[in-house]
């Protein structure tokens, strides 16, 4: 058998493609950034065409840089940013629009509507997600009304939708020669239209949205010796690949963490921050604000399930520290200049530049720096942003509590604000209990090509994973119990100063 397995990471801000070995360690990697597209206040699009082209790019890089050729990698996993949505027509390959990314509240007239006409509980029940702007249903109903002729070419199956692992999919399996259109559990369960329990597209909630069945993909296993097909010989790989993984982004980090157990679970923090409790096969359904979510399916066996805490906005606020307020030049410098103050002043800082998400799902919130007074500086508005990463966790993480009775003993970490030193110990001191990182900070690819290695017998079985997995730093709190609750009742209290801003409709 061929030595690696490689992993595409679709991501918000970049896609990535890694390599890894048989004990889980990266041996090559590639990463290129894609435009963020922002028409206007609250639209985020990206461009799919240019998506698939930096695959490409980034799959070409790695494997040349190492010497590598398809025949090397035993399999090959995808995982992505979930719920952006691209609708494009399978003949000629074309994307109808920009694809509409997770972040954008352009639909929140059509989730308060479903609310209003008594739809929501349906949508709670059936999807385990409350109607929102999150998610991918109302992503495609904006194109069909929107975009001229997409309706009719969706009901002739012309005009397809997919998250961008079914756009990649597709694509590296020939695209209009014969694409397969595919997606797994994972990713359906973001779109509203799936049912948590059949885990197949739901006729009731097509019909909420006006969606034609015929423009879905196939929902097949999360990891998958057939379903999936292979890379074709004239795209990045000149020879096949089989595609066996395919899972959302912050479910293969579930997988990567390897949280193979009921009650074990992870926070990433990218963009935003997703904290995921696997509850094995039972579907947990949340009344503390957070979603039920499919967490994987191997093969022939049940599915997994998951409750999530999504938070929209954590590493791109220190991004708008950077790229709008100008306090600092890289998101590295947040750490050196929050660590000029002892404390944060006073300051707290609600992020809800898109409305809040979990546990609150409020879009009609918008962000709020709360505490000022002339003493405070920019070093404190540099602390209440990485404080405001940690104080969104532990809105999630008691949530989590509420609704699985688990209580927390140490978190799990991973994702790209967590190389900052001062966040991970602010994060301990917030929560009271210690944060661990592994060595292998990549969770996502790795759970990606986990998923893929699986399926061909690349590993055997989830206790193989499980060795690979290792510590590489841990946190533990700090303050005092009093410090901790005094600054989460002040946090609490500036969440309230951001609600009922903005008229949703
Ligand atoms: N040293 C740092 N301190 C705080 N935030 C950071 C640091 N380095 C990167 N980030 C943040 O991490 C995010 C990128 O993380 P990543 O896991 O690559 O995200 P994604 O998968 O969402 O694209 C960015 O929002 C960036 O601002
Ligand atoms: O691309 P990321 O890592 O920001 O993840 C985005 C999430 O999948 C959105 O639900």
């Amino acid at each position: 058998m061929a030595d690696f397995v490689g992993a595409v990471d679709q991501g918000t801000t970049s896609t990535r493609f890694m390599i890894f070995d048989h004990g889980g360690n990266e041996v090559g990697r590639h990463q290129l950034e894609h435009e963020q597209i922002l028409p206007q206040a609250g639209w985020v699009e990206h461009n799919p065409l240019e998506i698939w082209e930096r695959t490409q790019t980034v799959i070409q890089t790695a494997m040349n840089a190492r010497g590598l050729t398809a025949s090397d990698l035993a399999a090959l996993g995808i995982t992505n940013q979930r719920e952006t949505t691209v609708v494009w027509n399978r003949r000629t390959g074309r994307p109808y629009y920009n694809a509409i990314v997770w972040q954008d509240t352009r639909t929140d007239r059509i989730a308060s509507a479903l609310e209003r006409e008594g739809k929501g509980d349906v949508i709670r029940r059936k999807a385990g997600l409350p109607p929102a702007t999150y998610f991918s249903g109302g992503k495609i109903r904006w194109i069909l009304e929107n975009v001229d002729g997409v309706r009719e070419a969706a009901e002739r199956g012309e005009a397809v939708f997919g998250n961008t692992d079914t756009w990649l999919l597709w694509n590296l399996t020939g695209g209009v020669e014969g694409g397969v259109h595919v997606t797994d559990p994972t990713n359906a369960s973001r779109t509203m239209l799936m049912n948590l329990e059949t885990l197949d597209w739901d006729d009731e909630l097509l019909s909420f949205f006006d969606i034609p069945r015929a423009m879905l993909p196939r929902i097949r296993p999360s990891s998958d010796p057939r379903s999936y097909g292979s890379t074709v010989q004239h795209g990045p790989f000149t020879g096949p690949v089989p595609l066996t993984g395919d899972l959302g982004d912050q479910q293969a980090a579930t997988v990567g963490q390897v949280c193979f157990a009921p009650g074990e679970g992870k926070n990433t923090y990218g963009t935003g921050n997703f904290m995921l409790l696997n509850t094995g096969t039972e579907i947990v359904r949340s009344k503390a604000g957070l979603l039920t979510t499919v967490c994987y399916q191997f093969g022939d066996e049940a599915a997994v399930y998951a409750l999530e805490g999504s938070i929209a906005v954590t590493g791109s606020a220190v991004q708008w520290l950077r790229d709008q307020l100008k306090i600092i030049t890289s998101a590295a410098q947040s750490e050196i200049l929050a660590s000029q103050v002892e404390d944060n002043g006073g300051v707290y800082f609600v992020p809800a530049f898109s409305g809040l998400f979990a546990p609150y799902w409020r879009s009609d919130a918008r962000g709020a720096i709360v505490g000022l007074s002339r003493f405070n500086t920019d070093a404190h508005i540099a602390r209440a942003t990485l404080e405001s990463i940690c104080y969104q966790s532990r809105d999630v993480a008691e949530a989590m509590e509420q609704d699985s009775g688990v209580h927390l003993e140490c978190l799990k970490v991973d994702g790209g604000v967590t190389v900052n030193d001062l966040c991970m110990q602010l994060q301990a001191d917030i929560l009271g209990v210690p944060v661990s990182r592994p060595v292998v900070a990549e969770t996502t690819a790795l759970g990606a090509a986990y998923a893929a290695g699986l399926a061909v017998g690349f590993w055997k079985n989830t206790d193989e994973l499980r060795q690979n997995w290792n510590e590489s730093r841990r946190w533990q709190p700090g303050w005092s119990a009093e410090q901790r609750e005094n600054g989460y009742a002040r946090w609490k209290k500036a969440v309230q100063r951001t609600l009922d801003w903005v008229d949703v409709g």
